[in-house]
């Protein structure tokens, strides 16, 4: 073994001493070098996507802070949960124990998709939808934005359910899928939701349960900016 353990070296020496070809370093080279090569671009979209949480978590807020009622209904459900101590932190298992945080992310999701447009798909053959022809090869951006505040989609689908005498299990598996649209659907739904899910949770009642807010020089909550700035992925403008 070199006095580098690195991938190459450590190769190169197997083939030294005879236990490898160099024909095999070269075939196990060109396997392994897509793979690491994709591995990386996984990691890096993972962690410049993993920020799209902390956007979620800061939607939350402001949407929260803009309601001052809610905050203060948060902090009770917390409280409950984990006592009035600032220093009992929240755990993975507590989610499951506030609903009215996690309809709190629900709406901030609903509100403010980090991911307005999802990403871009392509059709892989033509399809008909809602009376459109869509053909083979077309571009397709699904607007969840738009999607989330037409009430045709979200609060109409509910109550039409309700009005038909839906269970309160299928309404809520309902909720449960129109809350999964800002994380794409189908094969190629994101892979980080549950985690981001997690995070968003966890963050969120943490800031509530350690600090006390309020608005600062007299701002009215009415007045609180939620005005975005669209792109790829939506922030607050200002
Ligand atoms: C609130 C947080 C997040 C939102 C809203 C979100 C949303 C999305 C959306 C809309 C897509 C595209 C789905 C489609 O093709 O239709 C996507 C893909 C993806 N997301 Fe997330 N994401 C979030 C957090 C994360 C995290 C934390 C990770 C990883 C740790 C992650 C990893 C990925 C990966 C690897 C893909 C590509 C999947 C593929 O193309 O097959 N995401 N995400």
């Amino acid at each position: 073994m070199g006095t580098k353990d690195d991938l190459l070296e450590t190769l190169l020496n197997l083939v030294k001493e005879d236990e490898l070809s160099l024909h095999d370093v070269k075939h196990m080279l060109a396997i392994s070098m897509p793979c690491i090569l994709l591995l990386l671009i996984l990691i890096w979209y993972a962690f410049t996507t993993a920020g799209t949480d902390t956007t979620s978590s800061t939607w939350a807020m402001t949407e929260t802070l803009r309601h001052l009622d809610k905050v203060i209904q948060a902090q009770a459900e917390i409280d409950q949960v984990l006592g009035k101590h600032h220093s009992n932190s929240i755990q993975e298992y507590d989610i499951s124990k506030l609903p009215y945080i996690q309809a709190v992310v629900k709406e901030t999701l609903r509100l403010h998709p980090p991911a307005p447009s999802l990403v871009p798909h392509k059709t892989t053959m033509d399809v008909e939808l809602c009376g459109y022809r869509v053909p083979k090869n077309a571009q397709v951006w699904v607007n969840v934005w738009s999607m989330g505040r037409d009430p045709s989609i979200c609060r109409l689908t509910l109550i039409n359910l309700y009005q038909k005498g839906f269970s309160r299990l299928t309404l809520m598996s309902k909720v449960e899928i129109l809350s999964s649209y800002p994380f794409g659907t189908g094969r190629r739904i994101c892979p980080g939701m549950s985690l981001a899910h997690r995070m968003v949770h966890l963050m969120l009642a943490a800031l509530l349960h350690s600090f006390n807010w309020k608005l600062v020089h007299g701002l009215n909550p009415k007045d609180v900016d939620v005005e975005e700035k669209f792109g790829i992925t939506c922030i607050a403008k200002s």
